[in-house]
């Protein structure tokens, strides 16, 4: 292969899909119990629901010469077997989560808080982004803006 048709140093965007379950309630504590209510509806119920989440990390980068590889996928699956699925499958976001005593725990605040969570352990810049599938209709994409 030429140096034209090698592929080391094109961008490549490589994908993680990973499914957890947790329970929530969305509240807000900057609003009242009766704006809580019109705002979240059933979903701001006290006993709170459960979602299977599903989460797609993507990472972006160079095609290593020697290895093909953006990263291992090996390595992407570890990370995230720390930073998501240890702290959050089979938890009351709510309760257990730290991050969300003071934050509600929407979709959106997930995927942030996975991506700060992810970047920290990833070579900088390399984080793409990070898709929440809440439900089967429900999709939250963020890319750190
Ligand atoms: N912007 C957001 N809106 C809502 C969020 C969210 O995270 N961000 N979350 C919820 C609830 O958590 C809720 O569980 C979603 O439930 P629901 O609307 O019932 O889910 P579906 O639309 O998939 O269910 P169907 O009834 O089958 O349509 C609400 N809003
Ligand atoms: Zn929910």
């Amino acid at each position: 292969m030429s140096s034209v048709e090698t592929t080391a140093e094109r961008i490549c965007y490589i994908t993680r899909v990973q499914s957890f379950c947790a329970c929530h309630r969305l509240h807000s504590k900057s609003l009242s119990d009766e704006e809580n209510k019109r705002t979240f509806g059933k979903c701001n119920n006290p006993n709170g629901h459960g979602h299977n989440y599903t989460v797609e990390v993507t990472v972006k980068g160079k095609i290593d010469k020697n290895t093909g590889m953006v990263m291992n996928l090996t390595d992407l699956k570890q990370i995230i077997e720390e930073t998501i699925m240890k702290p959050l499958d089979h938890k009351n976001l709510d309760l257990d989560v730290p991050y969300f005593a003071n934050v509600v725990s929407t979709t959106e605040n997930l995927a942030v808080y996975i991506w700060d969570c992810m970047a920290e352990h990833l070579p900088p810049n390399t984080l793409f982004e990070i898709k929440m599938h809440e439900t089967d209709k429900n999709k939250v994409i963020y890319r750190g803006e």
